[in-house]
């Protein structure tokens, strides 16, 4: 077995507040690895892609990543009893354009050819219910990251890895070339998509934050 990468390393855990068991609503390998580094119990049920449905008329990266890390857990809500649902959405943004995951190849080379050299941020919204209680948080983090300028044998050879897949904007962190880094919240595993020191404050204060969720909501 492979070691495992430096940033699974030394992560935070927290107790799941109201005792149910854990439950990942997203098929993210990178996610499901973060909870099982930190040492989670889990199950993984991943939400529809159905739920990452909605293009919102001049939406932010925010407001984008709050409302499909939302969606998603409520997919999961709906089929599921006694459960505490943790969902996430990541996306990168630089200037005015959002990147989720590249459709193809050719859209993975526009993503990198627009991040090179270039400044820019990586958001990972986080929903968390609770099914027994009914109560819900949502909650955003912003890591800002600098790429460095990549020439096109580089672009093209990390193209060809096909490392580029399922991975927002076309490019992952944890990938082993030293192309990216963090300038601001230095949360590796937000940029990876589950921000783990966040997710550990938000179980940790739980009945404070959380809402009660209207059951129309379900
Ligand atoms: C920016 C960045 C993202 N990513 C990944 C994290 C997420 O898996 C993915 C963004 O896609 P998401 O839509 O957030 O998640 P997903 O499709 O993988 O899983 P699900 O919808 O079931 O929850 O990009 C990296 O692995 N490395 C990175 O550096």
């Amino acid at each position: 077995m492979s070691e495992p990468l430096p940033l699974m390393k030394g992560l935070p855990r927290a107790k799941i507040p109201t005792g149910e068991p854990l439950v990942l609503a997203s098929g993210s390998p990178r996610r499901a690895e973060l909870l099982r580094a930190a040492g989670y119990d889990f199950e993984v049920c991943p939400a529809a892609d159905t739920a990452e449905c909605g293009v919102p008329y001049k939406e932010t990266a925010v407001e984008m990543v709050a409302r499909l890390a939302f969606q998603k857990a409520v997919d999961v809500v709906r089929r599921r009893k006694r459960s505490f649902i943790l969902a996430a959405d990541t996306l990168a943004a630089c200037g005015d354009r959002i990147l989720g995951k590249p459709k193809d190849r050719d859209d993975a080379e526009s993503m990198l050819r627009l991040l090179s050299g270039q400044k820019h941020e990586v958001f990972t919204g986080v929903c968390v219910w609770s099914t027994g209680t009914d109560q819900c948080y949502v909650d955003v983090v912003r890591s800002r990251l600098q790429m460095s300028r990549l020439d096109n044998e580089e672009i093209e050879e990390y193209l060809d890895g096909g490392k580029w897949q399922g991975k927002a904007g076309g490019f992952g962190y944890q990938d082993d070339n030293d192309w990216i880094e963090i300038v601001e919240n230095d949360s590796e595993s937000n940029v990876v998509g589950l921000p783990m020191e966040r997710f550990a404050e938000i179980l940790e204060n739980f009945a404070k934050l959380a809402d009660k969720v209207q059951k129309e909501v379900r």
